[in-house]
């Protein structure tokens, strides 16, 4: 969608906010052109001089301040009635935003870092606000000024509005370069708030690192370059702005030279009245406003556009998620029932998009080396309601690809991946995620109380576990009774305040607290001890919710344990079957058994 596409998608949803606006400000344009009648008029009873024109020019002193009151009333109301409508807006486009950011893709998070992300949705948020507040209301603001007043005014003296017209052209055209200058400046400043935001976000999420490392000078200098961009540029935009101001209201003072001036002598030659004069002094008056507010018109356009663009890359995205089963399909399809027969993996095959360079089309580098571009090649596999699979491979073979296109955190194939036969990119992502319980490698913990965390995203009116038994499942009861708070106890931004065992079972009581029909656990047992591990492992296989499980791990305890056994390597599925027939079939299987033993041996005598 292009920018004036989508900006009108969100403005016209306050239409009749804006209607009123507009009418509201066509009252104001009319009684402020009308004062001047009234003021001229009242000069001319003065310049009379007679004792009869008093009471007259009373009644007229009368209705210019009703007018102006009037003014006043109708002027205020139409700020309100746009005002309001950019406030919803930026309060829509917000939204919405972060709704398609919770819903991106992993490969556009590679296009576009959080920190920019996050000053689009605070910054660049503000240009929109301004187009759909003050812009719109500048822009019918400007039309009933510009077409009313010099009618007014060509009523009076068509040759002296002709004059008055050269200098409000000149300056016009000086201010309309300077806007264009503008432009640049507003959408550099723009980037360079986006790259200081993401400075900023990366830093502090390596803060740990940038002290460790006594690497703050480096850090304070990069992040003093961007801030100094911003600052450079930000000048020019103020010395730019500083200069367009005194050059309208330098024109105002030209105008009304040229009307006391030209008009002088037209009261000479008595062509033109006192009051005449009077009325065409407040006139310019008028007219110079629209032309200083034409001014900031465009620049609010021109920020709104830049605004829309970096608002536009989030909104634009295609995010379709749905169920796409063909009408038969759905006839039989049966959320509750779903996982009956189980998830079957036919003929897989998964390559990384080219994330840095924006090109999605082309597969990452980094794999087309090793395997023909593929981190996923040729997969098939079956894992039936009930049953326990583990997959085991080498550092880099695949394991977490596999995991993230079964859950459709990556953007999985068509017709490769099936829940009781149906194609899992037909299912809504909820859907599918409701069947299948992902627990990631890296447990991210939000900034907030224990149980919370546990809680995320389960619906506690189908889970039959209370938090006390998901505490016990997870090992993490014990710890938990040395907290301060106990369940309520604030875990601090990522789970800081916690070790990274804790972290590692605070998430897995999270993916046991939620009933799924297949647990996936990538590699979730690392930062745990041997018992610990044959604890949790006893709880997984013979209390979890879940029918089904699929392990990434290449522990003993888990590979002795599970039915089935994929043995990856670079993407393919090299070896399968249980324990003891890999023992017999897979030499790697036998190497890497041996090699776990002789690892576990080692710990046992560190023990
Ligand atoms: N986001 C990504 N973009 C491009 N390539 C990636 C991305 N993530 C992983 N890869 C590549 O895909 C391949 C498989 O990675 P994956 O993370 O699935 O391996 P893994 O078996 O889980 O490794 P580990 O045991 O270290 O977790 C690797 O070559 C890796 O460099």
């Amino acid at each position: 969608m292009n920018e004036l596409r989508l900006f009108f998608s969100y403005a016209l949803q306050h239409k009749y906010s804006y209607l009123l606006g507009v009418i509201c400000l066509f009252i104001t344009n009319l009684l402020a052109v009308t004062i001047p009648v009234y003021l001229g008029e009242s000069v001319d009873l003065l310049d009379g001089n007679e004792t009869s024109d008093y009471e007259s020019l009373i009644e007229k002193i009368y209705w210019v301040i009703g007018f102006a009151f009037c003014v006043m009333l109708s002027r205020t109301a139409s700020r309100m009635l746009f005002f309001n409508p950019g406030r919803l807006v930026e309060k829509d486009f917000k939204n919405d935003a972060f709704k398609t950011l919770t819903q991106s893709q992993q490969h556009f998070y590679g296009k576009h870092p959080v920190g920019g992300l996050i000053s689009i949705v605070n910054n660049d948020i503000n240009g929109i606000r301004a187009m759909a507040g003050v812009g719109m209301m500048n822009v019918f603001n400007i039309f009933f000024t510009l077409s009313m007043t010099p009618i007014k005014m060509w009523q009076i003296s068509p040759s002296l509005m002709l004059y008055c017209l050269a200098p409000v052209l000149v300056s016009f055209l000086i201010v309309n370069y300077a806007i264009a200058t503008m432009r640049k400046l507003l959408s550099q400043r723009m980037r360079y708030l986006q790259n200081l935001s993401t400075q900023t976000v990366t830093f502090l999420n390596g803060v740990e690192v940038i002290k460790g490392n006594a690497i703050q000078p480096w850090a304070l200098a990069k992040f003093n370059r961007s801030n100094d961009d911003i600052l450079e540029v930000s000048l020019k935009q103020l010395r730019i702005r500083t200069f367009i101001m005194p050059i309208l209201e330098f024109t105002e003072s030209v105008l009304k030279i040229i009307i006391l001036g030209v008009g002088g002598w037209y009261l000479v030659q008595s062509e033109l009245s006192l009051g005449d004069i009077t009325a065409f002094l407040a006139y310019a008056s008028l007219l110079a406003m629209p032309f200083m507010s034409l001014g900031r018109l465009i620049s609010t356009v021109q920020m709104g556009m830049v605004s829309l663009k970096s608002m536009g890359r989030i909104l634009n995205q295609t995010i379709i998620d749905e169920n796409t089963l063909s009408p038969s399909e759905k006839a039989s399809f049966d959320q509750h029932m779903l996982f009956s027969k189980g998830l079957s993996v036919r003929n897989l095959n998964f390559a990384y998009p080219k994330s840095m360079d924006g090109n999605s089309d082309k597969i990452s580098e980094n794999n087309a080396d090793k395997n023909n571009g593929f981190a996923l090649k040729n997969l098939s596999f079956d894992i039936k309601p009930g049953e326990k699979v583990a997959i085991l491979g080498r550092v880099g073979s695949g394991k977490t690809t596999l995991v993230n296109c079964l859950n459709r955190f990556y953007e999985t194939p068509e017709n490769s991946i099936f829940i009781d036969g149906y194609d899992v990119t037909q299912l809504s992502r909820k859907e599918l995620r409701s069947v299948i319980r992902t627990i990631t490698q890296e447990p991210f913990l939000f900034s907030d109380t224990l149980e919370n965390n546990i809680r995320f995203g389960s619906e506690a009116a189908k889970t039959r576990l209370t938090m006390d038994m998901a505490l016990a499942q997870s090992a993490m009861k014990k710890d938990v009774k040395t907290f301060p708070d106990g369940v309520q106890t604030l875990v601090g931004e990522k789970g800081i305040l916690l070790s990274g065992g804790q972290k590692q079972r605070i998430s897995l009581a999270r993916g046991l607290f939620t009933p799924a029909n297949l647990l996936v656990l990538d590699n979730v047992l690392s930062a745990v001890d041997n018992d610990t591990e044959r604890f949790l492992l006893d709880q997984i296989f013979n209390h979890a919710q879940a029918k089904s499980c699929l392990i990434v791990s290449h522990r003993q305890a888990v590979l002795e344990r599970v039915d089935n056994i994929l043995l990856l390597e670079k993407g393919e599925i090299i070896a399968t079957g249980s324990h003891e027939e890999l023992l017999k079939t897979s030499n790697l299987y036998r190497e890497t058994w041996q090699f776990l033993q002789t690892g576990a041996l080692e710990e046992e005598k560190n023990v």
